[in-house]
């Protein structure tokens, strides 16, 4: 049965599955290596709540008592209650496998580790942990409150008992499922991001510029956001590493990461998140950067 849940990692993900956990009565603890992040990451989660407030979806009460299920800190021990810890880390292999030989001594036998990862394999994921048996992929999509869905994804080693605590955990959630297959960005992102990756590469070779593209395919496809839009909501390091994983994956050229793409992300132009990427946010409204 799951009370208490770990998250590793308070980016825009940790902090989302932090709130809809809290939110559904869930004890939550907030980890991540840089404190600052975890302060601000608790800022986002009470002013989306506040919003909620303002918009009448939730009432003060509830936001009160959600927000105090939610504590941070980075100090890994504090992980040892949990029953569940989502691993919700950078979108790099070596970083997660480093947090999971840190985190596994930590936790109780029994204890669920899962990750949020948007392109890796869980069957390779679940062999630096001491426990591929109860690790699996549970994955959330952005923005976390927003998005219905959750892909569940199975390694090789996954345990029948753990599946079925996540899909309850996430059935809790008040979200929809989806089960895919341990393959290269499971489902959303093996259609979703070849999708974007062609968008910048319909920028680079000048078809269109970044308003013209994503107007297009806001007016012309009806998608609630533009392509390079949504490639800077995602973050671009997060996009060109689950193309990487595609393209490596799956040995096939059609998944190569666009160079502009690529150059981007060289820049630490990595979308909203650090205030640039084919949209300049550090004014009042968003800038196309060509
Ligand atoms: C990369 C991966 O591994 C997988 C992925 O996640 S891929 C990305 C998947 N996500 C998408 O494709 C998102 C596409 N975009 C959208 O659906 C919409 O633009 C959107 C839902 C993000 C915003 O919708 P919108 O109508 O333009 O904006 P807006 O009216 O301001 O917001 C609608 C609601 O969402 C909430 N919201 C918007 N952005 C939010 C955020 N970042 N965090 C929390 N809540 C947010 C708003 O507060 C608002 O809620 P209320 O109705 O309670 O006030
Ligand atoms: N962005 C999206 O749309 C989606 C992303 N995902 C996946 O979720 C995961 C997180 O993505 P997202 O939240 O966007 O990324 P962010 O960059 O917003 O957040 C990642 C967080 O992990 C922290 N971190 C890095 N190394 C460690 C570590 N060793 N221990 C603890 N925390 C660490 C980062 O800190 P610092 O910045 O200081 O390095 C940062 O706070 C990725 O696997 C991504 O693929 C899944 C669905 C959607």
């Amino acid at each position: 049965m799951i009370k208490n849940v770990g998250i590793v990692g308070a980016g825009q993900m940790g902090c989302g599955i932090a709130q809809v956990a809290a939110m559904a009565g869930y004890k939550v603890h907030l980890y991540d290596i840089a404190p600052d992040r975890i302060e601000a990451g608790l800022a986002t989660i009470n002013g989306n709540m506040a919003r909620q407030v303002s918009s009448g979806k939730l009432t003060e009460d509830e936001r009160k008592k959600a927000l105090t299920l939610i504590k941070g800190s980075s100090d890994l021990t504090d992980l040892s209650p949990a029953d569940l810890v989502i691993e919700a880390a950078t979108e790099d292999e070596s970083i997660k496998r480093k947090i999971y030989v840190a985190v596994c001594p930590v936790l109780k036998p029994d204890a669920i580790l899962a990750t949020n990862t948007s392109s890796l394999s869980i069957t390779r994921l679940a062999s630096a942990t001491d426990r591929p048996e109860r690790f699996m992929g549970i994955h959330f999509m952005n923005p976390v409150p927003v998005m219905k869905l959750v892909e569940l994804v199975r390694g090789i080693a996954t345990e029948e008992g753990t599946f079925a605590s996540a899909r309850q955990f996430v059935t809790a959630l008040d979200k929809t499922i989806t089960v895919a297959e341990d393959f290269p960005a499971f489902i959303v992102n093996r259609i979703l991001l070849p999708m974007i990756n062609e968008a910048i590469y319909t920028l680079y070779e000048g078809v269109g510029t970044v308003d013209a593209i994503d107007t297009a395919m806001k007016l012309g496809a009806n998608h609630p956001m533009g392509p390079l839009q949504l490639a800077d909501f995602i973050g671009l390091d997060t996009c060109l590493s689950i193309m990487q994983v595609l393209h490596d994956g799956l040995a096939d050229s059609k998944y190569r990461p666009c160079p502009l793409l690529v150059k981007y992300v060289e820049a630490g132009w990595l979308g909203r998140k650090s205030g640039r990427g084919f949209y300049d946010y550090r004014g009042e409204t968003p800038v196309p950067t060509r």
